[in-house]
């Protein structure tokens, strides 16, 4: 046995080995370490391996999913080894001794998972497989529980910003691969990324003689695509799992956003990791699992093609001004079962009688929801076009209505879920065996008459069968020769027997049920085929009713807050009034408090705003508001706020100075920068940029310099909308050199000594800092703060008779100029030509490093 579990651990390559034994999946060595330290189950030890105990756990096959739930979030592999054959048949073929044959059945891994309890419904869960085709990164990815799959292509400084939204579950790529973007990455062969195979798969996979007809897909997109399904059929033993022709994502059309923004911004995950306290849980009023999917889908890839997002706002428009249909429909789509996830599984060979029935619910509730939807006026093409998804499949509603039972079960082993009257040879086998069970209980009332037993009873269970059973003081009766009754076992008080006529009828139950269980069997393939041919009809099916759900989602969410529908432009404009920022409102309203609405007006003379004020006085919240305001707005929601008019960004940057990365091993201040850089080298005339107290994380005077550049940078090179939030009052000089910065802050007063937090917005520079004042609300004891009031009336003092931090500063060329002054600047050690004429190639390692120090060593030299 162990050498069969040995080589099997060895298919399973950095999995841990789910081995089948009876009624337990079994984990040995290492694995059983592993998975008992994760499931906090017994490790135990079985027999011994090169005179060492073998360490062993186990978990019951009957809830092995829960288990398997926990490995895979604790981000493990699983191979699951089954018995593929019976002990009669490793019997037959080997001897009494002969081992059961096991063998790897499928991969469970975080990508590829289609199991009801192991997903999230409200979540998408995407594999994604990347490869590098010519300086091109090819994408593919996934949603295996539904079928949906993406292809696109970008630079290879643009994948960190593409795994960002695609937030992967599981991510593959070819050997040698796995970079900074893509750290936990699974390195597969990489032949799998072979363009011509990847696009031969997709050829024969939706049985296409070309791929023409689904778009222009690059070799980059075709190596990738390759990629994925080759670690599908891996995952699955050759089983592929429900996979949806692929369509194509242009990369320029969408709302660009990199991981840091995206993080700054709790799109989707809030700070702590948790979905409470993110946009998206503050605004999903969605009914069903597959629209709140949708709706994360929607603001993780917002739009910037105004028809699309005009589209979207449409349709929420149209229900936010209907309440009565908008409470109909969603009353409908509560009951709604997730179609796209039942169908997944029903592809992946996975389904089971109850996914069948989900299926004809969900198109029984489809067909009502089109039904309510026509009864509605004036409706917007996108609902319209989304109507038209909806119906279609009587045919396939009629099949699985005549053939299953209304609830049917999850396990099909002891049948009963086709429906009577769907099939007459069905009907008739259960017919025998239910007249084989009349029979035996009149058999029973029989035997006791004429044995005169009145305690006599017929049994079953799964050793015997059916039997008679008699307390044993009865039994004598029973045992003369000439009694029919043949004597089986004796037991503690009991003795049981057999007879003719029993043995006749118990085969013909038993006869009659494995027909009726075969006969059902080959019915439930029938049906899994007639889904699976429809599969395309039905997950277009399943998306239109999400995105019907989100657009009614959103209307009850606009309703709710009293949100607006923001007009969209082409301007680069951002005119919001009332503006609040979704997820601090509904905080402050659950303490019972109410947060104060602001103005903000960017446009092209007045584009950039920097923002001081007092700590906790709301400088961030802005901020963040107005970023999540256009967020929203480009992925067709309404909007918190009274009215919007929100010029179309083609990209979202959002900084907060110095957050903590210590996870990725870089220094706060490290992270910043690298993430300002981000913005200056990417950030356009389109681009909508929110940098909070950027320069904090480092000494004042780098600091402020710093924030000063940036400033400048964004002003006067990128010429995009910004929102600055900062702490060094010296910025407001630039006012002076920034034709389109104005100056603004978050209003604070001090009353009896106490001081008041307005968190309201107003124009100019703050007139002081109030930080001393924040610190005694937040109990710093009164001996520190009035410490701290000496020191600072000593700072203070020293600046105004020194000009203080800023001092100079007035003499500084303008921005503009000094770049110039940079780039004319001559190559001071004609550097740029000696690595011009640099042939790297020709170079070997060690020469190469030689170049570096003697380059390292001139620029010394130069310096001192
Ligand atoms: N517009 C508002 N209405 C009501 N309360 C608000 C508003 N804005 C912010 N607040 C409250 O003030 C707190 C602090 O806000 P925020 O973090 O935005 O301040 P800040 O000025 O950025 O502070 P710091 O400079 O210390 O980072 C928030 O958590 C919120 O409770």
């Amino acid at each position: 046995m162990m050498q069969q579990y040995l080589m099997l651990k060895a298919q399973a390559a950095g999995s841990l080995l789910f081995y089948r034994m009876g009624d337990f999946f079994e984990l040995f060595f290492e694995d059983a370490k592993q998975a008992a330290a994760i499931l906090d189950i017994a490790l135990t030890t079985r027999g011994e391996h090169g005179g060492e105990p073998v360490p062993m756990c186990g978990v019951p096959v009957h809830s092995a999913e829960s288990y398997l739930a926990r490995l895979i979030r604790a981000g493990k592999r699983v191979a699951i080894a089954e018995q593929v054959e019976t002990p009669e048949e490793a019997k037959r073929r080997g001897g009494s001794k002969a081992l059961v044959k096991r063998d790897i059945v499928r991969f469970v891994t975080a990508g590829t998972l289609t199991e009801e309890a192991l997903l999230n419904p409200r979540a998408a869960n995407r594999l994604v497989a990347i490869c590098e085709v010519r300086d091109r990164i090819g994408i593919a990815s996934c949603d295996v529980s539904t079928g949906a799959m993406l292809l696109e292509e970008c630079a290879v400084d643009g994948l960190a910003t593409a795994l960002a939204r695609l937030d992967a579950s599981e991510i593959v790529c070819p050997e040698g691969f796995a970079g900074e973007a893509a750290r936990d990455a699974i390195e597969r062969p990489t032949a799998e990324f072979d363009s011509t195979e990847g696009e031969r798969r997709l050829k024969s996979l939706h049985g296409l003689a070309t791929l023409d007809g689904l778009g222009n897909f690059t070799r980059a997109m075709l190596g990738a695509a390759g990629g994925l399904v080759a670690y599908l059929d891996h995952a699955g033993r050759g089983k592929l799992p429900l996979l949806l022709p692929p369509e194509i994502r242009t990369s320029d059309g969408g709302l660009a956003m990199d991981a840091a923004t995206r993080a700054s911004l709790e799109i989707l995950v809030a700070q702590d990791g948790g979905r409470a306290g993110s946009l998206v849980a503050c605004i999903d009023r969605c009914a069903s699992g597959a629209g709140a999917r949708l709706l994360a889908e929607d603001l993780a890839a917002p739009l910037t093609e105004r028809r699309a997002i005009e589209d979207r706002l449409a349709c929420v428009a149209h229900f936010q001004r209907d309440p009565l249909l908008r409470s109909d429909l969603r009353a409908l789509l509560r009951g709604l079962p997730d179609i796209g996830r039942a169908l997944g599984r029903i592809v992946a060979e996975r389904g089971s009688p109850r996914d069948l029935g989900q299926i004809r619910d969900g198109l029984r509730e489809a067909a009502r929801i089109r039904e309510l939807l026509e009864g509605s006026a004036d409706r917007p093409a996108l609902l319209d076009r989304a109507m038209e998804r909806l119906s279609g499949q009587d045919e396939l509603i009629d099949l699985l209505a005549r053939a299953l039972i209304a609830s049917p079960p999850t396990e099909r082993g002891s049948g009963g879920y086709v429906a009577d009257g769907y099939d007459a040879d069905l009907d008739e086998l259960r017919g025998i065996a239910g007249n084989a069970r009349k029979a035996i209980a009149a058999m029973e009332a029989r035997y006791r008459e004429e044995t005169d037993t009145a305690s006599l009873k017929i049994k079953h269970n799964n050793v015997l069968g059916y039997f008679i059973e008699v307390p044993a003081k009865h039994a004598d009766k029973l045992m003369a020769a000439d009694s029919g009754f043949t004597h089986r076992q004796t037991m503690a008080g009991a003795v049981r027997f057999n007879s003719v006529r029993l043995h006749e009828e118990a085969t013909r139950i038993a006869e009659a049920g494995a027909q009726a269980l075969a006969c059902e069997e080959r019915h439930f393939e029938e049906l899994v085929a007639a889904v699976g041919d429809r599969r395309e009809a039905l997950a277009a099916l399943a998306g239109a009713l999400a995105r019907i759900d989100v657009a009614a989602g959103l209307a009850e969410r606009a309703v709710e807050g009293d949100w607006c529908r923001p007009e969209m432009t082409d301007e680069p404009v951002l005119d919001i009034t009332g503006g609040r920022h979704p997820v601090v409102e509904e905080a402050l309203a659950r303490s019972g408090e109410r947060f104060v609405a602001n103005d903000c007006c960017l446009e092209a003379d007045d584009r950039l705003w920097l923002i001081g004020g007092p700590n906790m006085g709301g400088k961030s919240t802005f901020l963040r508001q107005n970023a999540l305001i256009v967020l929203l707005a480009q992925a067709g929601c309404f909007v918190p706020a009274t009215s919007a008019r929100i010029g179309i960004a083609d990209r979202l940057f959002s900084r907060v100075g110095a957050a903590d990365n210590l996870a990725r091993g870089r220094s706060t201040f490290m992270v910043e920068m690298v993430e300002t850089a981000a913005i200056l080298t990417q950030a356009t005339e389109r681009s909508f940029v929110i940098l909070d107290e950027v320069g904090r994380g480092t000494s004042t005077y780098d600091g402020m310099a710093l924030a000063w550049a940036v400033v400048e940078a964004v002003h006067e090179t990128l010429k995009s909308r910004c929102l600055f939030a900062t702490h060094y009052h010296e910025l407001s000089r630039l006012a002076d050199t920034c034709d389109a910065l104005s100056l603004h802050h978050v209003r604070a007063q001090e009353w009896k000594g106490e001081l008041v937090l307005l968190h309201e917005l107003a124009g100019g520079a703050a007139d002081k800092s109030y930080g001393l004042a924040v610190a005694r609300l937040a109990g710093v004891p009164p001996a520190v703060v009035k410490r701290a009031k000496a020191v600072l009336a000593k700072l203070e003092k020293g600046r105004d008779e020194t000009g203080g931090l800023a001092a100079g500063l007035g003499e500084l060329p303008l921005f503009a100029a000094a770049s110039a002054a940079i780039e004319d600047a001559p190559p001071a050690d004609g550097l740029a030509e000696r690595l011009a004429d640099l042939e790297i190639d020709a170079l070997s390692p060690r020469e190469a490093l030689d170049l570096l120090y003697e380059w390292k060593r001139e620029a010394a030299q130069r310096e001192s």
